[in-house]
């Protein structure tokens, strides 16, 4: 562990710079309370780098995000910027940065807290005790293949290449099984193989790598079926590990397993330790601006970036007992809470947490 870590921030836009304000007095608190020093480095990514910079990604977000010892990102995109067919390129804002610092392997955690049980919208025998983690590749596969436009015989033609290349799905499988290893020695790996090449490839690696890990239990299932399991059954999952947009669906239903989006986190990671860390949602544009957002998804992520990046374990563990506490005294966002009108406000929750981390790093 080191005494001094450099983090960028990017807040991005709707909700994001109001959760990010939160996470960030967060990582301040945890700061101050174990003598470590977090030079929070703040720089523009999505629609308002698009409105300042004229582009989603600027270099120098890149450069910062590059220098650092790990990255908090909020949200980016809204209805402004999202038909800009720069925004969400490949090679640009959230695609690019992905890219750009090798973040091959996207971590999400679904885990029911047992005082949410009443915010899901399943029954509670079926989400209570749900704990899984969806581990999605998030470099490769369909968002990142070739585009193109063009006019055919019918009229316009779109297509969307997916490539996925041995050693692509090898390392992303080998994060899944090193990750089922420490839990329940599950992975079930989710393809879409009766039809598409790809996940036939994807198959037969998973196959291969299994090979190397005869404690750990390999299963496939085809995404659909996934699906539908998902919301039947889902504590019969451990680890998920699925390609890129298989992923993206995925976790976004995962999510509501646990009762909100607003409270997943998540970590991308590079080879090594180095990583991004963000909320699973998006900009909530239809609750921007309002002060409700539940800022818990980029608190967690918080105590993700302490444990994966920076070897702050203990702090890790700490952040999250706080946002538990805090649960368990019953208090709710409006998007977790049973009654609306006794919902609390962002800023409220972010306060509620640091009181407890307070009592907790003591
Ligand atoms: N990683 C990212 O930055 C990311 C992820 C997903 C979507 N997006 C972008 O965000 C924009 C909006 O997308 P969307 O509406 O499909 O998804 P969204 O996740 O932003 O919102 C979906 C619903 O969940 C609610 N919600 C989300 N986060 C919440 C929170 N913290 N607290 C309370 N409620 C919350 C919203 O109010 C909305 O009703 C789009 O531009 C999309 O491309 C960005
Ligand atoms: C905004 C979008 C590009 C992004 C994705 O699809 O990866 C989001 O949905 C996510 O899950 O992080
Ligand atoms: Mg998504």
């Amino acid at each position: 562990m080191k005494k001094n870590y450099r983090i960028a921030v990017l807040p991005g836009d709707g909700i994001g710079p109001e959760i990010m304000q939160e996470a960030v007095k967060v990582l301040t608190l945890v700061g101050e309370k174990t003598g470590v020093t977090f030079t929070c480095e703040e720089a523009r990514i999505g629609g308002i780098a698009i409105d300042t910079d004229g582009t989603p990604l600027p270099e120098e977000t890149l450069k910062l995000a590059k220098e650092s010892d790990a990255v908090l990102l909020g949200a980016v995109g809204g209805p402004k910027w999202d038909q800009n067919p720069g925004h969400l390129r490949p090679e640009t804002g959230l695609l690019g940065i992905r890219k750009g610092l090798g973040l091959f392997a996207n971590i999400r955690p679904a885990n029911m807290h047992s005082s949410l049980v009443d915010a899901s919208t399943l029954k509670p025998e079926v989400v209570s005790g749900v704990d899984l983690i969806v581990v999605r590749e998030l470099t490769g596969g369909i968002y990142f293949g070739e585009k193109k436009r063009y006019d055919g015989p019918n009229g316009e033609v779109a297509e969307d290449q997916c490539i996925y290349n041995e050693q692509e799905i090898e390392r992303i499988i080998r994060v899944s099984f090193d990750i089922a290893r420490k839990r329940q020695k599950r992975v079930v790996s989710v393809d879409k193989a009766n039809v598409l090449e790809s996940s036939r490839l994807w198959r037969k690696v998973a196959e291969r790598v299994a090979a190397d890990y005869p404690d750990v239990e390999l299963t496939h299932q085809l995404v659909d079926s996934c699906a539908m399991q998902l919301v039947r059954d889902p504590k019969q999952f451990d680890v998920i590990v699925t390609e890129n947009m298989f992923g993206d669906i995925l976790s976004d239903q995962a999510a509501m397993l646990t009762g909100s989006i607003g409270m997943l986190s998540s970590a991308s990671l590079a080879a090594g330790s180095f990583g991004l860390f963000e909320p699973v949602h998006g900009s909530a544009p239809d609750i921007a601006g309002k002060g409700i957002a539940n800022p818990l998804a980029t608190i967690l992520s918080v105590a993700m970036m302490l444990r994966l990046s920076l070897e702050m374990d203990e702090a890790a563990d700490a952040v999250e007992k706080a946002v538990w506490a805090v649960l368990e005294a019953g208090h709710r966002t409006g998007d977790i809470a049973a009654d609306r009108s006794k919902a609390i406000g962002t800023l409220e929750m972010g306060q509620l947490v640091r009181d407890e981390l307070n009592k907790i790093l003591n």
